[in-house]
């Protein structure tokens, strides 16, 4: 089941680290249910281009709307907004000590009730929960996993329970950093194609271009300035943007 995405509006955005631009003078619009790729070389700008999106780093300059709204704004109102984003990060931040389970109903604490807390920490599932906690694990292979603590699995199970944690509420906004970097090809395709076909407004960094090519349009990002934006690039426009790379590895 599908669920209706947001517009986002990023206008005119520079982030200064350390006297440096990390992201400089950046304007982009992602439409209603668009799947954008954020391309580039490690240290591009990517990550913090998210963390603006998502209103944890404010930008020294420019302006940042989800549906019209800031993230940066009243609290009641950013409270809203953070509820309807899911987060897939580069390093799965599952806590250590709880199943599979209780991580990805983590996804829902905002709707756990007070009586829920000391049964779902011990890792017992509300009924409430059951059906799409199943859906999920189903469609993601991780029903072996849902009793195991996370220390106890694989990287690509992590990333995979990541990846449940972040889909269990329907949000209407996806934002995966490098999300694919622990699966084989076959899985991460597969992940991919869970979050392409969410309909959820997705934004996904990468510097695999396979990966970018899952997306509808591709945003390339140099050293903080956006270099390119359109459909997934061919290799000539690659190339004219950051060199030759290796046809082998795809990766910039
Ligand atoms: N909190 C911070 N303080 C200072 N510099 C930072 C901070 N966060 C990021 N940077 C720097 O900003 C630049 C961009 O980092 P960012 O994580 O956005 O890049 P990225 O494109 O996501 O790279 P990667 O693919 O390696 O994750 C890097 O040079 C990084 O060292």
């Amino acid at each position: 089941m599908g669920s209706e995405g947001v517009e986002i509006n990023v206008s005119q955005v520079t982030v200064i680290f350390a006297g440096r631009a990390v992201l400089d003078d950046v304007t982009l619009k992602v439409d209603v249910g668009e799947r954008l790729a954020l391309l580039g070389p490690s240290g591009a700008g990517k990550t913090t281009l998210l963390r603006v999106i998502v209103g944890a780093v404010r930008p020294d300059r420019g302006q940042v709307a989800i549906d019209g709204s800031s993230p940066f704004g009243r609290r009641t109102a950013v409270t809203r907004l953070r509820r309807a984003i899911g987060c897939v990060r580069q390093r799965d931040d599952l806590v250590p000590g709880l199943t599979a389970s209780t991580n990805i109903l983590a996804g829902a604490a905002h709707q756990w009730r007070l009586a829920d807390w000391a049964s779902i920490l011990a890792g017992v599932v509300p009924r409430r929960f059951a059906g799409r906690l199943a859906e999920l694990a189903h469609r993601h292979e991780i029903e072996h996993t849902l009793s195991k603590r996370v220390e106890q699995l694989s990287g690509g199970e992590r990333q995979r329970v990541a990846l449940a944690r972040a889909l269990f509420t329907r949000p209407r906004l996806l934002l995966a950093d490098e999300c694919t970097s622990g699966l084989d090809p076959v899985r991460a395709a597969v992940a991919l194609e869970h979050l392409r076909n969410s309909g959820a407004t997705l934004v996904a960094t990468t510097h695999d271009l396979n990966v970018a090519r899952f997306c509808d349009r591709v945003v390339a990002l140099r050293e903080g300035r956006v270099v390119y934006d359109g459909s997934p690039p061919d290799s000539e426009e690659i190339e004219r943007i950051y060199g030759k790379v290796d046809p082998a590895e795809m990766v910039i």
